[in-house]
């Protein structure tokens, strides 16, 4: 069962299996955030930070925990030598974010001497970024005006489209899009470029937004149909694609799912990772893990930190095509469901390094 955000702190974080959870409070700056650091076998935490306007503290501690644990498995099965983390900022990015907030939040990442690295996420910025780069040398993500390596979400698109090609392999045979239909839900950052690498591969691209005037701007720059955000479910296209928030895939909206493939870059889609990712095995619907797919953008921010090229870090990209591949075959040589599959070889790597580092 998923843990609700009802429950006390410290069996939450035992139910996940968190290493440190950081409150960051700054009457002074208005700032309220939570670090929340899960596992560091592998390297530092590495994680963005979301500023959003939570319901409640229990909801944000809840979602920086979902966050941070996915994190290590995303880094361990991209191959990275990092750990998994996450941060949230508390409040309206919109309304509430300065410049003073963002730099103090930047102090509280330095005083975790480099147990936490993070870069931008819904509701934060490259020029945020810059900002905790004044206080903090742990930050990525950074423009690429001051030697950093920018918005990473056109990477993360171009992950998304590479694990939309190894399930359409899978459910088609072929990987060639051409033809295909997609339900784009969210064009945001990395929906826009995922929007744009579908159209030039002749795709029927179906967009759609809490913010009316997106849906219609995208529409008409790339040529696709727009829709009501609560309508998504009535399309029948082959491919969902959750690019907004997590927890979109649950009981209700699996029963009016018409897709045969879901994949999209919104981390943590399935509400309940076992019982949603059994339901989709039963059903057929191959459930691209988000984790897996959505890993080119901190593929861009760990590039940045290793000083590797854009080539290296285009080539780490497109091997989310054959990540994806080798769980789509474990999924099915063993009955599993993709995500369970996606953990299994996850976990396995994280056992494996912490054998190579019991010694010196
Ligand atoms: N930016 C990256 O590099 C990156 C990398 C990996 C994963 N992700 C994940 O991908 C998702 C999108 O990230 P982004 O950077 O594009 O964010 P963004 O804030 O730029 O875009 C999100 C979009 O979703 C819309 N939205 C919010 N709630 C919605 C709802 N209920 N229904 C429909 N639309 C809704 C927003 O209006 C916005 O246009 C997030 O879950 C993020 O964590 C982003």
């Amino acid at each position: 069962m998923p843990v609700q955000p009802s429950e006390s702190i410290f069996s939450q974080l035992d139910a996940f299996g968190h290493k440190k959870v950081v409150f960051c409070s700054d009457p002074d700056t208005d700032l309220k955030a939570i670090i929340a650091i899960h596992d560091t076998t592998l390297g530092p935490a590495f994680g963005s930070t979301r500023m959003w306007n939570y319901k409640s503290e229990a909801d944000a501690l809840n979602d920086v925990l979902r966050l941070s644990k996915s994190m290590t498995y995303k880094c361990a099965i991209a191959g990275l030598n990092m750990g998994g983390g996450y941060s949230v900022v508390i409040g309206d990015s919109r309304r509430d974010k300065t410049e003073a907030m963002m730099r103090k939040f930047g102090r509280f990442i330095k005083n975790l001497n480099g147990e936490f690295i993070t870069s931008e996420d819904v509701g934060t910025s490259p020029r945020d970024m810059e900002y905790i780069r004044m206080e903090t040398e742990h930050v990525t993500g950074i423009p690429e005006s001051l030697g950093g390596s920018g918005d990473p979400s056109p990477v993360a698109a171009q992950g998304v489209f590479m694990g939309i090609k190894a399930c359409v392999k899978e459910q088609f045979g072929s990987d060639n899009l051409t033809g295909k239909s997609v339900i784009v839900q969210g064009i945001g950052h990395v929906g826009e470029h995922l929007v744009r690498l579908l159209r030039d591969e002749n795709v029927k691209v179906y967009v759609s937004d809490i913010q009316e005037e997106r849906i219609g701007q995208v529409a008409k720059k790339y040529g696709a149909e727009a829709v009501s955000n609560n309508s998504i479910f009535d399309i029948d296209a082959d491919i969902y694609a959750p690019c907004a928030l997590g927890g979109t895939i649950n009981t209700q909206t699996i029963n009016k799912l018409k897709c045969s493939i879901i994949a999209g870059s919104a981390n943590n889609q399935l509400l309940d990772e076992a019982e949603h990712g059994t339901m989709l095995l039963d059903k057929g619907i191959l459930f691209a893990p988000d984790y897996v797919i959505n890993a080119g953008g901190i593929i861009n921010c760990y590039s940045e930190l290793m000083n590797f090229s854009k080539k290296r870090t285009m080539q780490l990209t497109e091997n989310i095509y054959e990540v994806t591949r080798n769980i789509l075959k474990l999924s099915k040589s063993e009955n599993i469901s993709t995500i369970n599959a996606a953990n299994k070889i996850a976990e396995k790597r994280i056992a494996d390094i912490k054998k190579v580092k019991s010694s010196y």
